[in-house]
């Protein structure tokens, strides 16, 4: 449960709102206590036991809900509020956040939007949820989510681009699962060769094969108790997608060379950089073993479309690699910090990673500079670009042809006459002619007869 060992306070005079979120925040474990007016609420925050978060209407029939907030935050390490408002009220909310409240919701809310911030103001108060995988609204989320289906036994396919942190998010559910306490076995079906990996998933039997002088206890086996984790699961053969389909609907297997059937006893998860759906219409992959492997999908973002987790994953790296070095560079400049929000990440986090342990072993001064991270931007004559860099114009090249284009819109709107055309433009005659000259803009005939 999301929510156990919680205590929380709810302030809400509708009695069918109030009712759903407390039977809601129940089912997550919470204890909740439910005041209908300003007065009780006060009352209750005065004497009763601290809660750990606050939700809180706006308005209320004896007064406004900033009223409790106001009075609870004259206490020592008052309880974060979390408002529920109408849109009318929302400018009030926002100042409400800007004294310190927590944060606020704009009814009608959906519930899980809800629970994500519930847990993410218990996260700031009792350190309990501190960010594992990420600092933006859509790594929040994730963790939600994960933590949410950590709880069921379903399979679960983890997508996103290489590098983005699927295994990751899988040994972060595993952590957070029934399982927990047993083995997370990580199989990289793309790293071993075709006619090996049908013996390392399901194991072996002496003689099976000739080099097989002992029984082999497979990936699938040594998972007993634990996760078995499947990494580029497109790129399973067809023979062995209709074994993994067997493990899966029958929860069995046997070992190659092996008539024994043998129980699955671990969780599956299985993870893909490419689309499956695309495969199974290729013909590449079994679509009953897509609908099995797939019963609640994981998209992990790419790192370019959560820009807020750059600088917190730098800053994890670096404290890391500080922890592994004798020394170490102090921080990321300013400059650095910079270079890192501006750059798109092809490679996504693992690309983040490898850029911040070769800064911390490459840097002379006593912060990681731009070009500690972007050597490749640095080297002599800008010959060597990042990936994808080759397409991009200079600025200066870019800065021409956006002026170019803008002064032949003026010309035509003027049916080129220059004069009324830089007065358009707000510049004189003069710089003009400079700029048509510059820019290889040809002058109509009339106006070079002047
Ligand atoms: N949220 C995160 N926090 C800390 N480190 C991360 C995070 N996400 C990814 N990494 C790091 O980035 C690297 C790549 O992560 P991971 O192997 O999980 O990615 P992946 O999506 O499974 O990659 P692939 O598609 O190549 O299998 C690893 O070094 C991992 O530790």
């Amino acid at each position: 449960m999301l929510l156990e060992k919680i205590s929380l306070g709810l302030i809400e005079d509708d009695p069918v709102m109030g009712e759903s979120l407390v039977q809601r925040l129940e089912i997550e474990g919470a204890t909740v206590e439910w005041w209908r007016s300003v007065s009780a609420a006060r009352r209750a925050i005065e004497k009763g036991a601290p809660k750990d978060v606050i939700i809180c209407d706006i308005r209320l029939p004896d007064g406004c809900g900033e009223d409790v907030f106001i009075g609870a935050a004259e206490a020592t390490n008052p309880p974060p509020f979390l408002f529920m408002t109408g849109y009318a009220d929302v400018d009030q909310a926002v100042r409400l956040i800007r004294s310190g409240a927590g944060d606020y919701l704009v009814k009608p809310f959906d519930m899980a939007d809800f629970l994500d911030r519930v847990m993410r103001l218990i996260g700031t108060r009792t350190g309990m949820q501190q960010p594992t995988l990420g600092v933006s609204a859509a790594m929040a989320s994730l963790e939600t989510l994960l933590l949410r289906i950590s709880r069921s036994s379903s399979n679960v396919l983890i997508t996103g681009e290489t590098g983005v942190g699927k295994e990751v998010c899988a040994r972060y559910l595993h952590r957070n699962s029934a399982v927990a306490e047993g083995p997370f076995v990580a199989v990289n079906c793309a790293a071993i060769p075709e006619e090996l990996l049908e013996s390392e998933l399901f194991g072996h039997e002496k003689g099976a094969f000739s080099g097989a002088v002992n029984r082999h206890l497979g990936y699938a086996e040594r998972a007993k108790g634990g996760t078995l984790f499947l990494d580029e699961i497109g790129e399973l053969s067809p023979r062995l997608q209709s074994k993994l389909l067997r493990l899966i609907d029958s929860r069995t297997f046997s070992r190659v060379g092996g008539e024994a059937t043998i129980q699955f006893e671990g969780r599956l998860l299985c993870a893909t950089n490419v689309d499956l759906r695309e495969a199974v219409r290729a013909g590449r992959f079994r679509e009953d073993l897509f609908y099995r492997i797939n019963v609640v999908a994981v998209e992990v973002p790419p790192l370019r479309a959560r820009p807020d987790d750059v600088i917190w994953l730098a800053e994890q790296f670096l404290s890391e690699m500080a922890d592994q070095q004798e020394q170490s560079p102090a921080g990321l400049s300013e400059l650095a910090a910079r270079a890192l929000k501006r750059h798109t990440w092809p490679g996504n986090v693992r690309e983040l990673r490898n850029r911040i342990e070769r800064a911390t072993l490459l840097a002379l001064g006593p912060w990681i500079m731009p070009g500690d991270l972007f050597p490749e931007l640095a080297t002599a004559g800008g010959t060597e670009w990042p990936q994808g860099g080759a397409d991009f114009e200079p600025l200066d090249v870019a800065r021409d042809e956006a002026e170019r284009s803008h002064i032949l819109r003026a010309l035509e709107a003027t049916g080129g006459a220059i004069t009324p055309a830089a007065r358009l433009l707000r510049i004189s005659r003069t710089t003009m002619w400079e700029k048509m000259r510059r820019l290889n803009i040809d002058a109509p005939e009339t106006e070079r007869a002047v």
